[in-house]
């Protein structure tokens, strides 16, 4: 069912970060205790990738080697690009930390086993993602969001096919509004597979598409709109992102 979001609001990015990251460990090691693993989806930006540095600072209690890790979206760029999500997870926190790397899902690099055919790199992906949670889309104890100030979540930007898929919950996407044009993304049936989705937000420029999200506008003129959590939905949100609530 679907939960009216909680709104958290901190005074710098900085604040929510930390608020984000001791709410994650707290949750992941629940999960953990409850069924001996977690999962988290992560993101990019640079809240999302603040958070992966924090964690690598101070992870409670979490137990690294029984978390399952997936990206939420991915630019489709070469493994070793510095605009790769999922090379920036690994520089601020994955190479840390004891990760088991048969848990840890990215989705193919455009040199990888698929080469620069993203479609197919797509939908290894759903492969993986059904495989893991038993012919469906496994239900992450959280799944992390970035957002950007016209309100894309993942990579699923308004007015686009990407946002309006109703059955596939892995797409390519070839002509992203930002670049790199290349992505793969989970779409939004996918997210709301997941206990809890956490947006993290920060900056005035944001504010539009947060007040948007929150009061639950159109998804196809605000994807962030559009992602729920089962158990929450919560907006870490700065003053500035907050400000036109
Ligand atoms: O290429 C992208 O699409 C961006 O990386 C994007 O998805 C990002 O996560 C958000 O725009 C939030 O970014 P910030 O956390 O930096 O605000």
């Amino acid at each position: 069912m679907t939960q009216t979001a909680q709104v958290e609001v901190f005074a710098d990015s900085a604040g929510l970060v930390e608020a984000a990251r001791a709410r994650l460990v707290d949750t992941l090691v629940a999960a953990q205790r409850d069924r001996g693993s977690a999962s988290v989806v992560l993101t990019g930006g640079s809240n999302g990738i603040a958070l992966l540095t924090a964690l690598r600072a101070d992870s409670g209690a979490l137990d690294w080697s029984a978390l399952d890790i997936y990206w939420g979206d991915e630019r489709f760029v070469a493994a070793a690009d510095d605009e790769r999500n999922a090379k920036q997870a690994f520089d601020a926190l994955l190479d840390h930390v004891p990760v088991d790397p048969a848990r840890v899902f990215e989705m193919a690099p455009s040199d990888g086993a698929f080469g620069d055919d993203i479609d197919a790199a797509a939908l290894a992906y759903a492969d993986t993602l059904f495989e893991q949670g038993d012919g469906a889309v496994p239900q992450f104890d959280v799944h992390l969001l970035g957002m950007g100030p016209e309100g894309h979540i993942n990579s699923l930007f308004p007015h686009t096919p990407a946002v309006a898929e109703t059955q596939k919950v892995v797409v390519s996407v070839s002509n992203s509004p930002k670049p790199p044009p290349q992505r793969i993304t989970l779409t939004l049936p996918a997210v709301n597979r997941s206990h809890h989705v956490w947006f993290l937000v920060a900056g005035e420029d944001k504010a539009q598409a947060a007040a948007a999200g929150i009061s639950g506008a159109d998804e196809a003129d605000w994807p962030c709109a559009g992602a729920h959590g089962r158990a929450s939905t919560v907006w870490f949100l700065d003053e500035g992102a907050a400000s036109a609530l």
